[in-house]
């Protein structure tokens, strides 16, 4: 029997009332395939961590992290208490990038049992390959002088290596999928980094002769997402287009509550990290309301990564029966708490 060792990270507001619903039924999942268990280790880094050690996490924290097989984390960020930029680069991007997490996988599809938003939806199935490691999140910038002069600077970096690489991936992705491939672009409104992001895509797409191709712009790309989202196979994305992108992704579903997603280090040096789309939600928790499928279908995400398809494809079966079983959270119209759909989905495991 093989034993996982997973570094948990429930971080902040929903965040810690997911994450160990989650687990719960990922530890079921397990006992019923038999083959492997996990181990759990829990960190409380994060907002409540911060305000009593003046850090998001202990200075050596990644060299902890390393020490795992895999990092299962909720959300991070308490606006009130921490600005968010010093919580989310204290933890969750500050692991993202010193654990080489440089591709973030993040799909949406129609669900049986839920109702999109969109009026008559046909049937998608989208996987977004966001760039994770650079573009527009960046902290090469700088603030100065005050008043009616004051100046913010924002760098957005891209390298040849990251950006090719998010592009490789997708393609990979897309052979196992439908063969197709969109780009988000915005060439026509940034003068170095889009174009330079189209040439990569045009050089990468010719060692794919297999793969079909389309350029979108983010904007229409936006609008073709409510429009007509069954036009997307794989997109690849910049780390602030796929951010965007894949909270809309989320909204067409029925809830950014439902998203799932995963922080690859693709190239298995270092764990991986799998945390949900959504963020920690301050306005709903603590309430027991929260909707714990998107941190559930993550976990789907850290079994596939693992190797174990059978077992994710249990627990996305087992949330589809719950949602048509009209068990359900308030966001995507039902009244059920989030303990009342944590147990119909262990139930119908
Ligand atoms: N990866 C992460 O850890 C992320 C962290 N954040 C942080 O989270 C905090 C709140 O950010 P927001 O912009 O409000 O985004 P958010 O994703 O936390 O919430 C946006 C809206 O969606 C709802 N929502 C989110 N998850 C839900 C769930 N599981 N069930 C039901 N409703 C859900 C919230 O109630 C809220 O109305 C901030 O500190 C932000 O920086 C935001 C996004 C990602
Ligand atoms: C911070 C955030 O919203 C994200 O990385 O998805
Ligand atoms: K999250
Ligand atoms: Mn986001």
């Amino acid at each position: 029997m093989h034993t996982y060792k997973i570094a948990v990270i429930s971080g902040d507001g929903i965040g810690t009332e997911v994450v160990p619903a989650a687990i719960e039924v990922l530890d079921k999942v397990a006992r019923l395939d038999g083959g492997f268990q996990f181990q759990w280790t829990y960190f409380p880094w994060g907002c409540d961590y911060y305000l009593e050690h003046g850090e998001m996490m202990p200075e050596d924290g990644l060299e902890t992290l390393k020490q795992f097989d895999q990092i299962f984390l909720g959300a991070v960020g308490m606006p009130e208490l921490v600005p968010d930029h010093i919580s989310l680069w204290g933890l969750l991007i500050k692991i993202r990038r010193g654990l080489k997490q440089s591709i973030n996988v993040r799909p949406a599809k129609l669900l049986a049992g839920l109702e999109s938003p969109l009026k008559n939806p046909e049937n998608f199935d989208i996987t977004v390959v966001r760039e994770n490691s650079e573009g527009e999140y960046s902290d090469s910038g700088g603030r100065m002088h005050s008043g009616a002069d004051e100046i913010a600077i924002q760098n957005a970096v891209f390298t040849r290596k990251s950006t090719e690489r998010a592009m490789r991936y997708a393609f990979e992705i897309a052979k196992n999928s439908r063969n197709h491939v969109t780009s988000a672009t915005k060439s026509n409104g940034l003068t170095y980094s889009m174009p330079f992001w189209d040439e990569v895509f045009n050089e990468v797409k010719e060692d794919y002769p297999e793969i079909d191709t389309a350029v979108n712009h983010i904007d229409a790309l936006a609008a073709f997402f409510v429009m007509k989202p069954q036009a997307f196979d794989v997109i690849v994305a910049s780390n602030l287009f796929g951010d965007i992108l894949t909270d809309l992704g989320g909204a067409i579903m029925g809830s950014i509550g439902i998203a799932p997603a995963a922080n690859l280090n693709i190239e298995r040096e270092y764990p991986s990290m799998f945390e949900p789309v959504h963020g920690s939600a301050p306005d709903i928790a603590g309430k027991g309301i929260a909707n714990p499928i998107g941190q559930i279908w993550t976990g789907k995400m850290m079994l596939d990564f693992l190797g174990h398809h059978e077992a994710g494809t249990r627990v996305l079966d087992a949330i589809e029966k719950t949602l048509a079983s009209g068990i359900k959270t308030g966001d995507i119209g039902g009244s059920s708490t989030l303990a009342e759909v944590k147990e119909a989905i262990k139930q119908n495991l």
